[in-house]
């Protein structure tokens, strides 16, 4: 039976990069099934997303280590993902639950190709949903006094558990540098408005205030400065002026669920490549 793979570089642009990706898997037996490739102009990066299959005689470990001198005679930045690994997630959240409620029922109906590991929060609410699904609930309570123990305790689950990707499913505290730095690539925080609007706290009373007629929500990777980490997936739907701030809360947060779980998807299926200080994402 044939296995598959997902390749996804990123490198300085040059001309026969397919011509030498394409080839090489050529030469040992494998077939592409799928391949995605962009070539910015701005920051002189070539991304490419490959999906490939190995024949049941293959030896997929020789395909990447014949692939290794290649990419470095390239400067490439890339990995090679087994499709079938479903990738681990940590769940954080504060007091609103609705993104983790979807995410919990989206891993568990095998819509995403992830499983959630553990959940963590730095309240007791949702310590019975978790059970529900016999999901392993953390309640991690977190003040300026213990704020490094908490995030000691975070790393040392993302470590024990194998876990991928960190999800801050609305959870209301700023990760320290120390912890941005620690997990750089693989925290996701979903943000209640669209960045770069309404930054910080209370982004849903900011637009109140403001009168805007569309509200948001914002999925991004997770960095030291607040909310201005890349961009991988918004989403906006319309409001009007009889609309108080409960009521747009209410609202988006149907709009937070869908982004944070296409992002998340995004990021599972190997489809974000980070230009910079933006994303290039392979739909
Ligand atoms: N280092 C980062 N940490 C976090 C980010 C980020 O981009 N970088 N995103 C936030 C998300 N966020 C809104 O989406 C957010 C969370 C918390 C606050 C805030 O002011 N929190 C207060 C405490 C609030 C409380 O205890 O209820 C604080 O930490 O002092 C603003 C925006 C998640 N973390």
């Amino acid at each position: 039976m044939r296995h598959d793979y997902i390749l996804a570089l990123s490198c300085p642009d040059r001309p026969g990069i397919v011509y030498r990706v394409s080839g090489l898997l050529f030469e040992h037996g494998c077939n592409i099934l799928d391949a995605q490739q962009f070539g910015d102009g701005e920051s002189g990066r070539f991304f490419l997303r490959v999906h490939f299959d190995v024949p049941a005689d293959g030896d997929f470990n020789a395909v990447r280590e014949a692939f290794a001198p290649l990419a470095e005679a390239c400067g490439m930045e890339w990995a090679m993902h087994d499709v079938q690994r479903r990738a681990r997630l940590l769940v954080l959240v504060s007091r609103q639950g609705h993104c983790l409620n979807d995410l919990l029922y989206r891993t568990r109906s095998r819509q995403l190709r992830a499983d959630i590991a553990a959940v963590v929060s730095n309240h007791p609410d949702y310590a019975q949903l978790a059970g529900s699904y016999d999901v392993p609930f953390h309640h991690l309570p977190v003040d300026a006094a213990n704020r490094a123990e908490q995030e000691r305790a975070i790393l040392d689950l993302v470590e024990r558990e194998q876990v991928d990707l960190v999800v801050l499913a609305r959870y209301m505290q700023i990760l320290s540098p120390g912890l941005c730095e620690a997990l750089a690539g693989r925290v996701i925080n979903i943000h209640h408005s669209f960045l770069p609007s309404f930054k910080g706290a209370q982004p849903y009373h900011q637009a109140h205030a403001r009168g805007v007629k569309i509200i948001g929500a914002t999925a991004h990777y997770v960095t030291p400065d607040l909310d201005e980490g890349p961009i991988i997936e918004q989403d906006v739907v319309h409001v009007d002026h009889s609309m108080t701030p409960a009521a747009l809360a209410r609202i988006g947060s149907d709009i937070e669920s869908r982004v944070l779980a296409r992002a998340v998807r995004l990021h599972v299926e190997h489809r974000i490549l980070l230009n910079g200080h933006r994303t290039v994402v392979f739909r």
